[in-house]
């Protein structure tokens, strides 16, 4: 069982929801006459990316891209691999870069560079959770759902070795499930 290798959890599946909804309401406000594209940063950002959209009253378009640097450890790897690109162009368009965490900000650093390249109208970065501790590059975050501590979160997405991102809430994963204490 999943649930046996969680420590405690962070936040219920109420408390996300409850969240979602205020992110979404909020670029209701934001985006008002526009038509904003939401690209969601695969895999990790499927689950809250499904529920963000479904809140959003805009129209609004998506597109998707995977990236990957974490391998199957807690710490990344430093190296962005692009998987997948985008499938449109982005160029003009009011991009809307959804993420699951920004840890480290090497994944977004390189992505929101890589995007601004391709010249959006505008480009703004929504993310589910920040853990600004362990940041060592910097990204400007425009949405943020939650500031958590520095400790290795799964679930709703998130994943360790490629598991747990189907628990419907977030937990602290045991130290021991990756060989900690
Ligand atoms: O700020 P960083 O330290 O770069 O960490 C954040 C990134 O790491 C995770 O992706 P991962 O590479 O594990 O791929 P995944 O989404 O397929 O799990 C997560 O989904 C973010 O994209
Ligand atoms: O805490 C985390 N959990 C899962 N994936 C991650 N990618 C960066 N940080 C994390
Ligand atoms: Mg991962």
């Amino acid at each position: 069982m999943l649930e046996q290798d969680i420590d405690r959890v962070l936040f219920t599946e109420e408390q996300l929801q409850a969240r979602v909804a205020e992110i979404a309401a909020q670029i209701d406000r934001d985006y008002a006459g526009k038509q904003p594209l939401l690209v969601s940063v695969l895999r990790g950002s499927f689950v809250f990316m499904a529920d963000l959209v479904r809140r959003i009253t805009l129209p609004c378009t998506v597109d998707f891209m995977a990236v990957s640097s974490y391998g199957s450890g807690t710490t990344s790897s430093g190296q962005v691999k692009i998987v997948k690109d985008l499938s449109e162009q982005i160029e003009g368009k009011d991009v809307i870069v959804v993420e699951d965490i920004l840890d480290s900000g090497n994944t977004l650093s390189y992505l929101l560079k890589l995007l601004e390249a391709r010249h959006p109208a505008s480009i703004r970065l929504c993310t589910l959770l920040d853990k600004p501790e362990r940041r060592t590059k910097p990204v400007a975050v425009q949405y943020s759902g939650f500031t958590i501590p520095d400790e290795f979160v799964v679930g709703y997405g998130l994943d360790y070795d490629e598991k747990y991102r189907n628990l419907p809430y977030i937990g602290i994963l045991k130290p021991r499930v990756y060989g900690g204490e």
